[in-house]
């Protein structure tokens, strides 16, 4: 299936699971190598990250604690940059190696906004493990982001745990929004 209809738009295919696997497996064996000997907490950002966190755990065999949070800040394909509130952040942080998952980081607004909050808790470390970056777009360098699956060019992606106005999060596969041709008259 290389091109989708979800909602109002069309989408066509990116990056499929078979190589989003396999470069899980990848960052799963680096992560796995770095934190050797440490037992970090991975801390998922919902509701996107929840199919790569589940996939990429899977991977990991060191000693490992896991959790989840949720902020709020987009609405259909624009960023608002409105971040609201952190729920669910454990507040017992403090001398521990945070590992963050993130399904993608744009313009980074999330993520700055998160880390800030980490960081209150005076943790030992602190890394980003991203499945997606779009480099164009941040807002400002993130020295974290250690950990990134693919680059993307500015386009609205679908898939594997990320939606359009709440759908497609179940697809397997990453999808790009289909540049629309302008109508002539
Ligand atoms: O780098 P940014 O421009 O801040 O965008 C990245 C954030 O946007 C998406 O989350 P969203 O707020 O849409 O929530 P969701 O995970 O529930 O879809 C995504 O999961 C990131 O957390
Ligand atoms: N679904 C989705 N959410 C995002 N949040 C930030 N960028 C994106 C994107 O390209 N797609």
């Amino acid at each position: 299936m290389n091109n989708i209809q979800i909602d109002d738009k069309e989408f066509e295919i990116l990056i499929q699971n078979e190589n989003i696997a396999k470069r899980t497996r990848l960052i799963g064996i680096q992560i796995n190598v770095d934190y050797e000997d440490r037992c970090p907490i991975f801390i998922g950002v919902l509701n996107g990250s929840f199919l790569f966190m589940a996939d990429l755990l899977k991977e990991i065999t060191i000693s490992c604690e896991i959790g989840f949070i949720k902020v709020s800040s987009y609405e259909g394909t624009e960023s608002s940059g409105n971040i609201r509130e952190t729920f669910g952040l454990p507040n017992d942080l403090e001398n521990r190696d945070i590992i963050l998952i993130e399904d993608i980081v744009d313009t980074g607004l999330t993520l700055s906004y998160i880390l800030n909050e980490v960081y209150k808790q005076n943790p030992a470390s602190v890394k980003v493990c991203s499945l997606l970056l779009k480099p164009a777009a941040l807002k400002s360098p993130i020295n974290e982001l250690e950990y990134v699956g693919f680059e993307l060019t500015n386009e609205f992606v679908v898939g594997y745990g990320l939606d359009y106005n709440g759908l497609g999060r179940n697809l397997k596969d990453i999808y790009r929004a289909k540049s629309v041709t302008p109508q002539l008259p």
